[in-house]
């Protein structure tokens, strides 16, 4: 059998030229190629060329050690002959070493190394799956290309079926799981809930960030109800909503008299929730006092309660949220780092629903208990960036679910604007290129209605505060924000939270 390659390779610029090509293609350095060919000088010749250029080869002399080789070691290439025994011109003996490396391998590029007698038999291979055929003597060039183009086939095929596999395995971990109600049809979501899953499991404290009403408290609900302790006290207290001295109280507990108003002793939050999870939610707002107490919770599991010297004992898992940057808060000292890795084990972070516009149409969908949409409401309701997240998207569908007229609802049942031009592009990250620019990306809200969730200014918290007798919620619901979201308005215009009407 002849090979033609020793010195075609170097009429060709040689070793000098495989010393170039070698250079550009260090990144196959791992890839091992199994040479199968009686001929001693090719499996020379073709061990050499893959040397130079970045591969590792083995080289065996007949199929039984080709097959033995193949069980043992990790290979991403076969390059094998057709005939093996001297004299022997049928390629059978090649037909039946490519059926068995298939079937120990089945993925497995295999060139084949044919005389031009043995056409018939390659194109029948071929058929059969194997991934190429060179006639003796072979092109280097050729070859070489032919080698990477397999290799990165194949390995891309190997990803994409992990992919395939991970992605198969995490819906069906996704379909049994208790998702309390959370609606999503978006990649990014479908992670976040996976990763949540996998947390719930474990007893780490969970740190959960994103904007208003994007569903952090939704994400807690998964991991409390997908946990060990599913059965177990699930208390959740909204860190951002009482002034301090009563969130001691709230978190600690108190003895009767410990300050004005405390006529009886109280449990507090952590008591209540020993052996269970407590979700500390707007964990951003708790003053540096405050973060001394809960810090000393965590560590050690011992609190007092307000006005007692009597150290008690809890244990219990810690989830919290936040929508604030608390990495930039520890850097203003308004947060201390320690609490901020005792809270942050692992960080869910959820993104905006602008970043996960998969996700809008299964929740209007949701929250319009299955109403028809009609073209420009889909067309609006995609276009809209929903700076206030689900809660908007809510509140927009209760609307349209109230006031459409038609059966149909359209894009100005829900507030929004019809949009005239078609939609911008959108970039990889889901936002479109517009939102790159400017923060509210498309005017979709309609100008003429009353608009939904749009932040209320200081006079018009005061009026409502007013009409509302100063029972916060009921404000914060007037204008369809969270209490927390009104809280945060509330202290941007220096407006006085009065604590004893704050929980309404
Ligand atoms: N994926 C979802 N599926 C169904 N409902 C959702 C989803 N995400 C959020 N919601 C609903 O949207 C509203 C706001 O969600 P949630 O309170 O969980 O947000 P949040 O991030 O905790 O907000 P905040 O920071 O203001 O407390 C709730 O009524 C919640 O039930």
């Amino acid at each position: 059998m002849s090979n033609g390659v020793t010195h075609r390779g170097l009429a060709n610029g040689g070793p000098l030229r495989y010393r170039v090509v070698a250079e550009l293609t260090k990144m196959n350095q791992m890839d091992k190629i199994l040479i199968v060919d009686d001929n001693l000088d090719v499996c020379q010749a073709l061990s050499l060329m893959l040397e130079l250029n970045g591969y590792k080869s083995h080289c065996v002399q007949s199929p039984e050690m080709a097959l033995d080789a193949i069980e043992k070691h990790e290979f991403s290439l076969v390059i094998q002959d057709m005939n093996f025994t001297r004299d022997t011109t049928s390629g059978e003996e090649g037909r039946e070493l490519f059926h068995a490396l298939r079937e120990c391998r089945p993925g497995i590029p295999i060139i084949l190394l044919t005389a031009w007698t043995e056409l018939e038999m390659a194109v029948e291979l071929m058929k059969a799956g194997a991934a190429d055929y060179l006639g003796k003597p072979w092109d280097d060039a050729k070859l070489l290309t032919s080698i990477g183009n397999l290799i990165s086939l194949h390995k891309l095929s190997r990803e994409n079926g992990e992919l395939k596999r991970q992605k198969a395995e995490r819906t069906a971990v996704i379909h049994e799981a208790n998702l309390c109600g959370l609606v999503f049809g978006s990649t990014a979501m479908e992670r976040c809930v996976d990763l949540a899953l996998q947390l719930a499991k474990s007893d780490v404290s969970v740190l959960i960030t994103g904007p208003n009403g994007a569903g952090k408290d939704r994400l807690a609900d998964i991991l409390h109800a997908n946990s060990p302790l599913k059965d177990k006290p699930f208390i959740k207290v909204n860190v951002g909503a009482l002034p301090m001295e009563l969130m001691e109280a709230e978190l600690f507990g108190a003895e009767a008299g410990a300050f004005t108003g405390a006529t009886k002793s109280r449990i507090g939050r952590f008591e209540a929730a020993n052996g269970g999870t407590l979700f500390l939610d707007e964990i951003g707002n708790l003053p540096l006092s405050g973060q001394v107490k809960l810090l000393r919770v965590l560590q050690t599991g011992e609190f007092e309660r307000l006005g007692s010297h009597q150290t008690r004992k809890c244990k219990v898992r810690v989830l919290s949220a936040t929508n604030a940057d608390l990495r930039q808060d520890i850097q203003t000292g308004r947060f201390r780092e320690d609490l901020f890795y005792r809270l942050n084990v692992v960080e869910l972070a959820l993104p905006p629903l602008c970043e996960r516009r998969d996700d809008v149409l299964p929740l209007v969908q949701h929250f319009t208990r299955g109403r028809a949409l009609d073209a420009s409401a889909k067309a609006a309701l995609l276009a809209h960036s929903w700076p206030g997240n689900v809660r908007e998207l809510e509140n927009a569908c209760k609307r349209a679910d109230i006031l459409a007229r038609g059966e149909m609802l359209s894009a100005v049942d829900f507030g929004l604007m019809p949009t005239q031009t078609p939609q911008p592009a959108v970039n990889q990250s889901g936002i479109s290129s517009n939102e790159a620019h400017h923060n509210e990306p498309f005017n979709t809200l309609l100008p003429e209605s009353e608009p939904v969730n749009t932040a209320p200014n200081r006079s018009e918290i005061e009026a409502a505060i007013t009409a509302h007798n100063g029972v916060i919620a009921r404000v914060a619901k007037s204008f369809g924000l969270s209490r927390q979201a009104l809280y945060r308005r509330m202290e941007k215009f220096g407006i006085e939270v009065k604590s004893s009407k704050a929980e309404g």
